[in-house]
């Protein structure tokens, strides 16, 4: 492991009675990354999380948050992260305020330096004009705002969010994603679930799959993405045979497939590199193109490839 890394997770191994929920994983967190472990349903997700805050003891392995042992230091672990979870509810008959300042009196922060961090808080997350406001009043998006402003209260190291944007319409997802930007530039390590590819495509800095309680693959988006091979040019032309003649003497491309509806162009490289020059070499031919299509891999395929399952949204 190295001094970078915040998250340290060795050969963790966990089982309920008959059921082997986790089989032995092994994966880093570096400080300073947002990083997405996704997974279907049942895969041993929530299990692995459980362990690394400290809720679920740990049975075997080496699990290691901002340099604390979870086993031999419980408390220092808890210290330094701050938790953002679906069953991390809010009190209903709370304002704003005073869900924030609960949660600063809990942890001991003092007076004064309370009040600075949950106005400062409240800024970031623009709920300071609902201050007095009660938490039963808010929306959904506001809810999950005030939530994440409450995970950060103790000023964490490491901030967990479960689904950060579950169930929220796209504005407010953009704007969710937003702040957890921010935070991440702050400084917050920030290890996330989401069930939605693209959250973990646009914000994560590195991805781990898990499935049937094993880690399937790791590491970048663009890694994870470029495993499945090759960008694909949909292509319709005049002369498909003609062009199919010219395409195969590029470098660039790898294997021409042909259907009904065109060709398909397996490119070996950067697809939108090489579909301007696709296009000037069947236009130099004189071949007419009547239709171009330019398909990337995208994180929903790669969950696909991987787990051989699709997420549906909200589980079950
Ligand atoms: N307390 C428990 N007792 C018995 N079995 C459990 C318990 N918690 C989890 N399991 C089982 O362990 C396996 C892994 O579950 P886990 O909740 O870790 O998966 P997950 O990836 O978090 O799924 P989800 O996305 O639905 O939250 C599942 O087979 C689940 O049924």
């Amino acid at each position: 492991m190295e001094a970078t890394d915040i998250i340290e997770v060795v050969d963790l191994e966990h089982t309920f009675g008959e059921v082997e929920a986790v089989r032995g994983i092994s994966f880093a967190v570096k400080k300073g990354e947002i990083f997405s472990f996704l997974g279907p349903n049942g895969a041993g997700k929530s299990t692995t999380i459980n362990i690394l805050i400290t809720l679920l003891p740990l049975q075997k392995g080496r699990v290691r948050v901002a340099g604390h042992d979870v086993t031999l230091e419980p408390r220092k672990v808890r210290e330094v992260i701050g938790v953002v979870f679906q069953e991390e509810v809010l009190d209903r008959d709370l304002t704003v305020w005073e869900t924030m300042e609960f949660h600063g009196r809990i942890y001991g922060i003092p007076r004064d330096e309370r009040r600075r961090r949950i106005e400062d808080l409240l800024a970031v997350v623009e709920l300071d004009a609902r201050r007095n406001e009660l938490t039963k009043n808010l929306s959904g998006g506001m809810k999950r705002r005030l939530q994440i402003a409450r995970g950060l209260l103790t000023r964490p190291e490491v901030l967990f969010l479960d689904e950060p944007t579950l169930g929220l319409d796209p504005q407010t997802r953009m704007r969710i994603w937003d702040y957890i930007r921010q935070v991440n530039e702050a400084g917050t390590t920030i290890f996330m679930t989401t069930h939605y590819m693209e959250e973990a495509d646009m914000l994560s800095d590195r991805i781990s799959i898990m499935d049937h309680g094993r880690i399937v693959i790791s590491g970048t988006p663009d890694e994870l993405k470029n495993t499945l091979g090759e960008d694909v040019v949909y292509l319709e032309t005049r002369d498909d045979s003609g062009a199919r003649e010219f395409l195969l003497g590029m470098e660039e491309v790898r294997s021409i497939t042909g259907s009904p509806r065109g060709l398909s162009v397996a490119i070996s490289a950067d697809g939108s590199h090489a579909l301007p020059r696709i296009i000037d070499r069947l236009r130099e031919a004189g071949i007419e193109i009547v239709s171009v299509n330019l398909k990337k891999p995208t994180m929903d395929d790669v969950f696909v490839h991987y787990t051989g399952r699709e997420l549906r949204d909200g589980g079950g």
